[in-house]
């Protein structure tokens, strides 16, 4: 396979029978572009709905002309995704990280926040929330009070600002990102250009490069797309947009405890095994949940976004 990627349009007939490696680096709609072994890159379609393929894939292709087939999608690891009434929206695969950036300002919803970071640990993704603009001084001070939650939880959360302190900052971000593939998440604001340009400089020319030739001369950067950090390619960044309205129905109600780390802590203290935790006596949770008189350890905020969740999945079943 040493030479499987250097496919130029021309030799193409002649290798036309073998399969290629090759890794899914950015897509938009049905069409994909495949980076080869060898780091040269190609636009790809897929053969057929079975091998529709997603940032981050593995596949394996067949030259065509200058471009390439996709016949061959190779089992995912995990699969970041979500999913509403409507459609399922495939953000990347075979991830080690969701960094949700969210920033002081804009103000963030942390329902959106729980809701990515359910989807994360459903699929086994180890999630990082990085708090960006730490340089405005009294927005971050309120954003890092209404992260108390979240620093007890995961990883805890990691201070930023990308523009004040962008040097720190990228050390702080190699550590935990060198040699592992990473999705950048987050709404609109927060920084995730700045914070892809700080880790891949030149991404923004990329991604134009790469949108171009996916939107055959539009301008637009709404594909989702993968960076090499390094040099030698260990380290990779996914760039994706869709933060909003994240749709969570490919989860059961009943699985949404789990799902939540302080609130899966008491679960297991339930008095009844299948306990929804919404108004059961001897209920773990209920117990732990912080209230007026009460410090707990499971925020009230959270404890209340499980309950809108759960009816929100309970009402999507029969
Ligand atoms: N004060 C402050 N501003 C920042 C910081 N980091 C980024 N910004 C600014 O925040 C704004 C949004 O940053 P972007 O990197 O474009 O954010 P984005 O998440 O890519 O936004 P979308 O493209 O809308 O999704 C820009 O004006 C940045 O200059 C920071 O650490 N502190
Ligand atoms: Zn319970």
């Amino acid at each position: 396979m040493a030479k499987s990627g250097r496919a130029a349009p021309s030799a193409a007939t002649t290798a036309a029978k073998a399969l290629q490696d090759g890794l899914v680096v950015a897509s938009h709609g049905r069409h994909c572009i495949v980076e080869t072994p060898s780091g040269e890159r190609l636009i790809c379609h897929p053969r057929g709905k079975k091998s529709q393929a997603v940032v981050g894939d593995r596949v394996r292709w067949q030259p065509s002309e200058d471009e390439g087939t996709i016949e061959q999608v190779l089992p995912r690891r995990n699969l970041f995704y979500r999913q509403d009434e409507i459609r399922t929206k495939s953000f990347a695969a075979n991830l080690d990280h969701v960094l949700i950036l969210i920033a002081a300002e804009p103000e963030f919803s942390e329902h959106q926040l729980a809701r990515a970071l359910i989807a994360a640990e459903a699929e086994r993704i180890a999630p990082i929330i990085a708090l960006n603009k730490s340089d405005l001084i009294e927005p971050f001070e309120r954003a890092w009070a209404r992260l108390a939650p979240y620093r007890r939880m995961h990883h805890g959360v990691l201070p930023l600002s990308l523009k004040a302190s962008a040097e720190a900052d990228h050390a702080s971000l190699m550590k935990l990102l060198a040699g592992k593939c990473t999705l950048v998440l987050g709404p609109s604001g927060s920084g995730k250009s700045t914070l892809t340009n700080l880790l891949v400089p030149g991404a923004d020319v990329l991604t134009q490069e790469i949108s171009q030739a996916l939107n055959s001369g539009k301008h637009t950067t709404t594909s989702t797309t993968w960076y090499w950090i390094d040099e030698a390619r260990s380290t990779g960044l996914i760039d994706s947009p869709g933060f909003q309205e994240f749709g969570l129905n490919h989860i059961a109600p009943m699985q949404l405890a789990g799902l939540m780390p302080d609130i899966a802590e008491h679960a297991g203290d339930c008095k009844f095994y299948n306990c929804t935790h919404l108004h059961e006596p001897g209920c773990g949770v209920i117990a732990n949940v912080e209230t007026a008189e009460a410090p707990g350890a499971i925020s009230a905020s959270r404890y209340r976004i499980y309950g809108e969740l759960f009816a929100e999945l309970s009402q999507k079943r029969y």
